[in-house]
């Protein structure tokens, strides 16, 4: 497995099945690619979810029909409770040149990894579908420890800038970067106070 970020703006996604877990799917993709759901029943947990929803028994669907179904889609995921049913649309994928995860059966070609999310970095996580939900354990963590991320990427941007101006030797500007991030006093006040932070990190660290 190699980890890869998509951008999947415009890119058609197609889920097949509609509980809770065509739905948690759904919300991984829904805020960029263009969802389509398809799938005999639809849980509440749509209702939120800017998707399209086609409503068709699949088990009754010949191949071909299924085919069809894919035309144009960048990635296809099979979530309902029938493995047989899954690794059927997996096959199909295959041979259609279509991206495919499997939520329940043969493992596809795709995992859908744990997100954590700031405005600054995208962080995924994936234990290759041995625990899932040490996956989500990993993102609690790292959501609760570093809740301070994105203040720290903007305060070494700032910092960056402002030492390429003022110290030629690049060595010397990496140190200087780390001890920012090093620095607990910093790491505390970017929780409080950005401007503080900046503050110290400047007076402490770039007017040597
Ligand atoms: C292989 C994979 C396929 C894929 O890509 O979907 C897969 C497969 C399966 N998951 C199962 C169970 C659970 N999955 C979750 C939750 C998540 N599952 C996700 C991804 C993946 N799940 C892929 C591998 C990820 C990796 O590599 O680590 C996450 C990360 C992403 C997302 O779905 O959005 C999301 C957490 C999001 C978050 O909160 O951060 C929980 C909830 C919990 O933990 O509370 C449980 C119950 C606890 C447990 O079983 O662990 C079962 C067994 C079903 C059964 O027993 O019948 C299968 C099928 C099988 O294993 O055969
Ligand atoms: N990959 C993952 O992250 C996880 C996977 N699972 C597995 O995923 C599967 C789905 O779980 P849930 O969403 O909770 O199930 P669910 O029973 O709530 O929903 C299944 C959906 O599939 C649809 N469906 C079933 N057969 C169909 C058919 N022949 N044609 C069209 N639609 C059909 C149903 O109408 C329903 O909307 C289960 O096998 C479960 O074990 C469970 C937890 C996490």
């Amino acid at each position: 497995m190699i980890p890869l970020m998509l951008d999947l703006t415009g890119r058609r996604v197609l889920i097949f099945g509609g509980g809770g877990v065509g739905a948690r799917k759904a919300a991984h993709f829904e805020h960029e690619a263009e969802v389509t759901v398809i799938s005999r029943s639809f849980s509440p947990r749509f209702d939120g979810l800017s998707v399209r929803r086609h409503e068709t028994d699949l088990a009754s669907l010949p191949d071909d029909a299924i085919v069809e179904l894919l035309d144009g889609a960048f990635l296809a995921v099979a979530a309902t409770p029938d493995p047989a049913l899954n690794n059927r649309i997996g096959r199909l994928c295959a041979s259609a040149g279509v991206l495919f995860n499997n939520a329940a059966g043969k493992p596809g070609d795709v995992i859908i990894p744990s997100v954590v999310r700031g405005r600054n970095y995208l962080i995924a996580i994936s234990t290759g579908g041995k625990s899932p939900a040490v996956s989500r354990y990993l993102r609690m963590r790292l959501e609760s420890e570093y809740a301070d991320l994105d203040r720290m990427i903007d305060l070494q941007e700032e910092m960056r800038s402002i030492l390429r101006e003022t110290e030629p030797v690049q060595a010397e500007r990496s140190r200087t970067l780390w001890k920012i991030l090093l620095d607990d006093e910093i790491r505390e006040l970017l929780a409080l106070d950005y401007g503080r932070a900046r503050e110290l990190a400047i007076t402490r660290y770039l007017h040597a």
